[in-house]
């Protein structure tokens, strides 16, 4: 199972967390979030993670021009589009190169909604809808997604914790490619705990 650590935002907090090896690390571009990192994070800062992680920027209902614009000045190799973005837009930034994640509210009609973006984006990314969009550290029903039938694999997200890693290791029913942390995380607002983390990915990975 993937692990994708977001909401990343003080240098010496993003080295400590790259070295424990996510698969992706996630950064908020959305100017309302607590976790927004223009004016706070150097775009070097991103560029010294190691390569093999995927470093994704987080967008809600942003335009492709400004989405371009910080992708190329972050060095991001990843899109996680967290609105109301269409397929459209989606097909546009994969063309552009960049990995598109494309976040979905989990409900009964997910499967169709999936079906729109199944050729446009890479993975799915279901969490909890609310009115920040995202980052509320609320799970959502997640047998929800045991219905899900479509082909684009999906992530899951929306509160999960450390004490989740049991569950998520032994789940039956639904089959996500990867998780998606964040708030249940952190120390302070925007800073993660990397001990925790640390507990959360070796379970995850059963090197414990
Ligand atoms: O983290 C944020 O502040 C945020 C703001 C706007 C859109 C998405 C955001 N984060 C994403 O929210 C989910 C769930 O986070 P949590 O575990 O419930 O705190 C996660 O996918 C983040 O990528």
């Amino acid at each position: 199972m993937l692990i994708k650590v977001c909401g990343m935002k003080h240098a010496k907090n993003i080295v400590e967390v790259s070295e424990l090896n996510p698969d992706l690390m996630g950064f908020i571009f959305y100017p309302p979030s607590p976790r927004y990192v223009v004016g706070t994070l150097l775009p070097e800062t991103i560029k010294e993670i190691p390569s093999n992680i995927i470093k994704t920027g987080v967008f809600v209902n942003a335009g492709k021009k400004e989405i371009l614009k910080l992708t190329e000045l972050f060095h991001l190799n990843a899109v996680q589009l967290h609105g109301s973005e269409t397929p459209q837009l989606c097909s546009e930034l994969k063309n552009e190169g960049l990995k598109v994640l494309k976040a979905l509210r989990p409900d009964d009609s997910l499967s169709i909604l999936a079906q729109e973006y199944h050729d446009v984006c890479d993975m799915l990314l279901f969490d909890t809808p609310s009115p920040q969009h995202g980052g509320t550290g609320q799970k959502f029903d997640w047998s929800l997604l045991e219905s899900y039938n479509g082909k684009t694999p999906f992530f899951l997200s929306g509160g999960i914790g450390v004490e989740d890693a049991e569950t998520l290791k032994n789940l039956e029913n639904i089959h996500p490619m990867g998780v998606d942390i964040n708030s249940k995380f952190e120390i302070e607002p925007e800073l993660k705990d990397v001990s925790r983390l640390k507990t959360f990915i070796n379970k995850i990975r059963g090197c414990v």
